[in-house]
């Protein structure tokens, strides 16, 4: 099932290896058309079950075929933990993603895990700002903050994306483009996190859901209801696309 909302293009699988098959080509595709026009790829990747589903783009022909030494990779959010600790997001990606691709590892943007959360928040943030400065990203014209090509976000059953929790002052913030959380309701506590400016400067967004446990949230998020306490996947609004990749159980409310 394919349809077009205001809330961008919904697609719903019968099941997650299609989510991960279409995830695949969506991706490559997306890393074809920002290679040929600027040159390289920025690429956001999150924590959860993402990293597996993007199984299918490690596999022939995309192995093959993308351009992975023009991609840049970064995380929307990072636990602060060492990078070799299983609650690493850096940790999660590396070996089911990174590690079987040929990318540079200059490219590979993973936090500082020597410092404290609000040193890693600002570390990450410098290096954002000298990406700017060398022309490997840009600043979206419209917000003043940094502009990537793709983020791949997952969404958890309270409605959170990235480290941004429902009811949590962090969903407000507006003048950092990467923040720290010492209180994250869902463990481990510390956590490093892009704001919504920024999220919300991508020219595209995939929202990666399945699982019947998030149907509840979805169906605030997706379906017609009105509300005003707006939960923070409700806040995804990209200057870009949106693309929706959800299962059929995660739909089911729809
Ligand atoms: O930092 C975290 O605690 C997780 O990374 C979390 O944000 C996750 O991305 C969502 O809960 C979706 O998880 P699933 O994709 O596994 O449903």
């Amino acid at each position: 099932m394919e349809t077009e909302k205001g809330k961008g293009k919904l697609q719903v699988f019968e099941s997650e290896e299609e989510i991960s098959v279409s995830l695949a080509k969506y991706t490559a595709d997306l890393s074809e058309k920002f290679v040929r026009e600027s040159g390289a790829f920025t690429v956001v990747l999150s924590g959860g079950s993402l990293i597996d589903w993007l199984r299918k783009l490690v596999e022939p022909p995309y192995i093959d075929s993308v351009d992975w030494a023009k991609w840049h990779v970064f995380w929307v959010d990072e636990r602060v933990v060492p990078k070799d600790h299983p609650d690493s997001n850096y940790k999660l990606a590396y070996d089911g993603f990174l590690s079987k691709i040929p990318i540079p590892p200059d490219h590979v943007y993973a936090i500082n895990d020597a410092l404290s959360a609000e040193g890693a928040a600002d570390d990450y943030e410098t290096c954002l700002k000298h990406l700017v400065k060398n022309n490997v990203m840009n600043l979206s014209v419209a917000s003043g903050f940094p502009k990537f090509d793709l983020m791949l976000l997952g969404m958890g059953p309270d409605g959170h994306v990235a480290s941004l929790f429902p009811g949590h002052p962090l969903v407000k913030e507006n003048q950092r483009w990467v923040t720290f959380i010492k209180d994250s309701p869902k463990p481990p506590p510390e956590r490093i996190t892009f704001t919504f400016p920024v999220i919300n400067s991508s020219a595209n967004i995939a929202l990666v859901v399945a699982g019947a446990s998030n149907a509840g949230a979805l169906h605030k998020a997706l379906g017609n209801g009105q509300s005003s306490d707006l939960l923070p996947v409700q806040l995804v609004s990209p200057e870009g696309e949106t693309t929706w990749f959800l299962d059929k159980e995660a739909a089911s409310k729809l």
